[in-house]
Parts: structure tokens; C-alpha cells; sequence
């Protein structure tokens, strides 16, 4: 057999999601030759069993909702009819819509070599995939993550869903036991229970742990309203598989126990970082747990190789993935010290409240500065919401005295989209009194952010002085 040419390109990247594709198509579109390496599916995880199919389950999902919110508005439809294998037929479109946009021919299109099959270090500088080896100057490591499954007895006998399996479900659900109240656990819940589903979601901590849990507050009402049954604070002892199907047993932390019967079980305890079985060590790159060891700048402990998005560690985010593989650009091709800065990265849960965050919560605030404000204003202030009747929520804005923005959090409607100006002046450097000069139109649901930062300005407005200096200037002619 003639063994093929080491291929020896500027850039290695391993991996083709969210990350991985961001420094393909940059490195490829200014210059630089480029092999990309995916075993799987092109797109990785956000677009194949993670953000793209879950937001389509929640579209679907909130379709079905507004059928029992239309009450409200005088206007009213007979109950949903849930068909599946339809759901899953647009989860599926909504995936194959997006494809080409991260498929093999566009990547090739822009001058990447693409090669399907695993990616496997052989030596500090090589790769082999697919019997090709692959001596680059640059690697970038972009190999995603998995779920976790817990040390739960009995759920090996039970083979619960995971986020690789629960879009494509083509029948009814009738009672699904979702273990973990992260994002993943909550957006399936409400989703689920939209469409049909009995749910049970049980949390070991509590709601959303790594949001602040004032906002949360406002999640944790949404889904016991739409009728999630959530029980925080327990553990799963074990399960069972029996006649009638499941059987999950539970232990509270105040030590009391309960039995629940169930069809379905969804694991979503969090991501394992994929590093397994991939040459690591003959490639002197150091693990932090299962987690690849990264610098500001994103490199590991070898200087030819990076790491970005899941497998680094960084929050799980397919937007940090992005910014991950836009930091490596820089420092690879431009030679700038280009390093991540976490205080700029927002998350939003698409819960009906979304929750949606940026910058730095509370509690992070609080232990890095003395001077720390908050001001709050909730959604039920605000004309369009209330003319929409989804005035359940809050803003908070989490800033120091002088009025530098620190944080924003944000549970409402459309909360993810109001985030963006906050994005903007975090990052910016923006202080509070731009987003209270802003002029906006009425009625938008916008206007709270406005409100709430003029409100932070308010009592000064206000004082004493401005008020005796208004009535001076009054007195002139
Ligand atoms: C259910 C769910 C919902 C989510 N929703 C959101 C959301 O709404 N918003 C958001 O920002 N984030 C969301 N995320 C997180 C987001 O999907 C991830 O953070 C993002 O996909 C990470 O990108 P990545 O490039 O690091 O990894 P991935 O996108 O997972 O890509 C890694 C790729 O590497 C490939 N690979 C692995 N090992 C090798 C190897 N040795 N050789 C070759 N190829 C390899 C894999 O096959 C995969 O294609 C969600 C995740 C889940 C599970
Ligand atoms: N909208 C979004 O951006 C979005 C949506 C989904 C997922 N994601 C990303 O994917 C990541 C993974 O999501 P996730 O929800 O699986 O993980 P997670 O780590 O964020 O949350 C897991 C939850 O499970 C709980 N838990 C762990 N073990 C448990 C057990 N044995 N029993 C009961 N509860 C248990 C934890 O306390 C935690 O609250 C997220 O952190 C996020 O970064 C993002």
C-alpha cells in the first residue's frame, strides 16, 4: 500500500463545531491552508443535538403554550393536537436548513481540506486522521464535549435520553423524569411539558445554580405554573425498569424519601470534555481533570497547540466557542496577545422567561469590589409587556457607584434580545448614564432598560439641590 503525503498546513483544527469551524473559515478566508478533522457530524454539537434543536423543540413548544395563553386575550382554540413525529420532522428541517452553512463542500469551497475521521496526536507536531498524516505549524483543538451520565444505580438498565437522542423521539412522551435543573434540564422541561408531557424534574442543588438566583426565582415560578413537578434539593437513590415502566426512587436533603413511577428518563447533569483516547500525552499537552489546561491566550502546555470552546473548559457556550476561535486567530495568525476576558461573556436559558446574563452576577461583583450597586425594575412597569400580557420578570443591573456597569441579568420576555445593548456597553466601556440619555421608541419592551438606569440616577436628579437650582433659574426673567 503507498502511504499518503504528510500534509503539513499552517493550521490543524481538530473538530468542526462551534469553535473549530470559526478558526477554519477565518484562517482559510485570510490566507492561511488549513486541514480541518471531524469524525462526526459537521456543525458538532450546537447545530446537530445541542442550540439549534432545542431552540426548534422550544418553538414548537411555545407554539403549543400560546393555544392556553390566547384565553387571556379573549380569543380561544380548541387544545393543541401534538403530533411527534411532526415536532421531530421540523427539528430535523430546522438542522438541515442550517447545514450547508457549516457542511464539507462550503468548508472546501473557502480552501479547507476537510478530512472525516478521528483526529489522533502521534507526536508533539502530528496528527493522523483517517490513515493521513498531518505535520501543521499551528493545532488548534476543538473537540466539544459530552453528557455526563451520573453514578445513578440501575440507569445503565434504563437507557435514559441524553441530548444525543431526545430531539429525534418520534412518540409521545408520558411522563419524563429530567435529572438536572441546569439550562439543558429546564428548557427540555418546559419544552416537554408543553408538548404534552408529564415532568418531573429533580435537581440534587438548586434551580439553575450557576444564575442568580433572584431572577431564577421568576423561572422556578414559570414552570410550576406551566406544571413542572420540581423537586430541588434531591437525589435520585436509584431506578428501576419494571412493568409499568420506571421507577425512580428519591431521597430529599431534609432525609425524606419518595417513589415516583415515570416512562422517560432525560440525563442532564452536565458536559464531559472530549480528550479521551486522543494522543494527549504524546503531544505534551496537560490535562486539568478531563479538561485541556489553557492559558488567557488559549494555548495548552505545548506552544504549537491551542484549545477552545467545551474542551477548554470555558463556560459551555457555542458564542464562546466562536470568541474562543476568534482569540486564537488573532494570536496564530497575527501574532497579537490576544486573551479572553470572561467579565464580557452572556448566557441566556431560552425558558419561557428567558434569563438571560452578562458580565459579572452579584455575588462575583460583591467579592471584587467594595462599591457595588444593584437596581432592579420589574417587567410589570413596562407599557408593551403589559399590553402583551408577559409581565412577569425583572432586570437587574449589578454597577459601582460612578455608574460602571459590572453585570446585567435579565429575566423577562425576549430577554436574550434585550441583552444586546448591555453587551455593548460592558464591552464597551459604556457607563449607566448612556443607557438612561438613550431616546427609544414607545412602546418597546427596550424601554426598561432605560427606565431602570434612569431610575439609579433618579434621586440625584431629584436632590434637594437641583431642586432649589431649578427654582433659582425659575425666578429669571
Ligand atoms: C442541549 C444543548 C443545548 C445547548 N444550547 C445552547 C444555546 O442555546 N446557546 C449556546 O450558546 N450554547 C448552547 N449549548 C452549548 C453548545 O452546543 C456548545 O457549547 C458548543 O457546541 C461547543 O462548541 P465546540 O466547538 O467546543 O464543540 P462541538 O460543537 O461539540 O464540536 C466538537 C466537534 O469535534 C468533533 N470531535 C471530537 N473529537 C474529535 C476527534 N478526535 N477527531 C475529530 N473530530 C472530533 C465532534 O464530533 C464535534 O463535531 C447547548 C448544548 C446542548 C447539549
Ligand atoms: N441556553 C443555553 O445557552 C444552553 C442550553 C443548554 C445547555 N447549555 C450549555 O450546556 C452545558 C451543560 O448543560 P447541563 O444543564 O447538562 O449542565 P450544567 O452543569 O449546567 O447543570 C447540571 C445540573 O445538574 C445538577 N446535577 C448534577 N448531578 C445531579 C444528579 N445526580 N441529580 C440531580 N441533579 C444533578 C447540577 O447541580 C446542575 O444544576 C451548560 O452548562 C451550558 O453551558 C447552554
Amino acid at each position: 500500500m503507498t502511504e499518503m503525503p504528510t500534509l503539513t498546513p499552517d493550521i490543524c483544527v481538530i473538530g468542526a463545531g462551534s469553535g473549530g469551524l470559526t478558526v477554519a473559515a477565518g484562517a482559510a478566508q485570510l490566507g492561511a491552508s488549513v486541514v480541518l478533522v471531524e469524525e462526526g457530524e459537521m456543525g458538532g454539537d450546537c447545530l446537530n443535538s445541542g442550540c439549534v434543536p432545542s431552540k426548534a423543540l422550544l418553538a414548537a413548544a411555545h407554539q403549543a403554550a400560546t393555544v392556553s395563553q390566547a384565553k387571556k386575550f379573549g380569543v380561544s382554540f380548541r387544545a393543541p393536537t401534538i403530533n411527534r413525529a411532526n415536532v421531530a420532522k421540523h427539528i430535523a428541517g430546522v438542522i438541515a436548513g442550517i447545514a450547508p452553512h457549516d457542511s464539507v463542500e462550503r468548508f472546501e469551497g473557502l480552501g479547507v481540506t476537510v478530512i472525516r475521521g478521528r483526529g489522533v496526536f502521534a507526536a508533539p507536531d502530528a496528527v493522523i486522521a483517517n490513515g493521513q498524516r498531518i505535520q501543521a505549524k499551528r493545532f488548534v483543538i476543538a473537540t466539544g464535549s459530552k453528557p455526563v451520565l451520573p453514578p445513578i444505580a440501575g440507569l445503565d438498565g434504563i437507557r435514559p435520553f441524553t441530548n444525543e437522542t431526545i430531539f429525534g423521539v418520534t412518540e409521545p412522551i408520558e411522563h419524563l423524569l429530567v435529572i438536572g435543573g441546569g439550562p439543558i434540564g429546564v428548557e427540555m422541561a418546559q419544552a416537554q411539558r408543553r408538548l404534552g408531557a408529564k415532568v418531573t424534574l429533580v435537581e440534587m442543588a438548586r434551580l439553575l445554580p450557576k444564575d442568580d438566583p433572584e431572577l431564577v426565582g421568576f423561572v422556578r415560578t414559570a414552570l410550576a405554573a406551566d406544571g413542572v413537578d420540581l423537586k430541588e434539593g434531591t437525589n435520585i437513590i436509584r431506578l428501576e425498569r419494571n412493568d409499568d415502566g420506571i421507577a425512580a426512587h428519591l431521597a430529599n436533603n431534609e432525609g425524606t424519601t419518595e417513589e415516583i413511577a415515570v416512562s422517560h428518563v432525560l440525563v442532564a447533569v452536565g458536559r464531559r470534555p472530549n480528550t479521551d483516547g486522543i494522543g494527549l500525552e504524546r503531544a505534551a499537552v496537560t490535562l486539568k481533570g478531563s479538561t485541556i489546561q489553557v492559558d488567557q491566550r488559549l494555548r495548552t502546555s505545548n506552544p504549537r497547540i491551542y484549545a477552545i470552546g467545551d474542551c477548554a473548559g470555558g463556560p459551555a457556550f457555542t458564542h464562546v466557542a466562536g470568541y474562543h476561535g476568534g482569540i486564537v486567530l488573532r494570536n496564530i495568525l497575527f501574532r497579537l496577545r490576544a486573551k479572553v476576558n470572561p467579565d464580557l461573556i452572556p448566557w441566556v436559558t431560552f425558558t419561557e422567561p428567558e434569563l438571560a446574563y452578562v458580565g459579572l452576577l452579584e455575588t462575583a461583583a460583591r467579592a471584587r469590589f467594595k462599591d457595588v450597586r444593584t437596581e432592579t425594575l420589574d417587567f410589570d412597569t413596562n407599557d408593551r409587556a403589559r399590553t402583551e400580557r408577559r409581565d412577569a420578570g425583572r432586570i437587574k443591573i449589578v454597577l459601582r457607584a460612578g455608574g460602571q456597569i459590572l453585570g446585567v441579568g435579565i429575566v423577562g420576555p425576549q430577554a436574550g434580545e434585550l441583552l444586546a445593548p448591555w453587551c455593548l456597553a460592558i464591552a464597551r466601556g459604556l457607563k449607566l448614564s448612556a443607557m438612561a440619555g438613550l431616546l427609544l421608541p414607545y412602546p418597546t419592551l427596550s424601554e426598561i432598560s432605560k427606565r431602570v438606569a434612569g431610575n439609579y440616577y433618579a434621586p440625584r436628579l431629584f436632590s434637594v439641590g437641583v431642586r432649589a437650582l431649578v427654582r433659582g433659574l425659575m425666578k429669571l426673567p
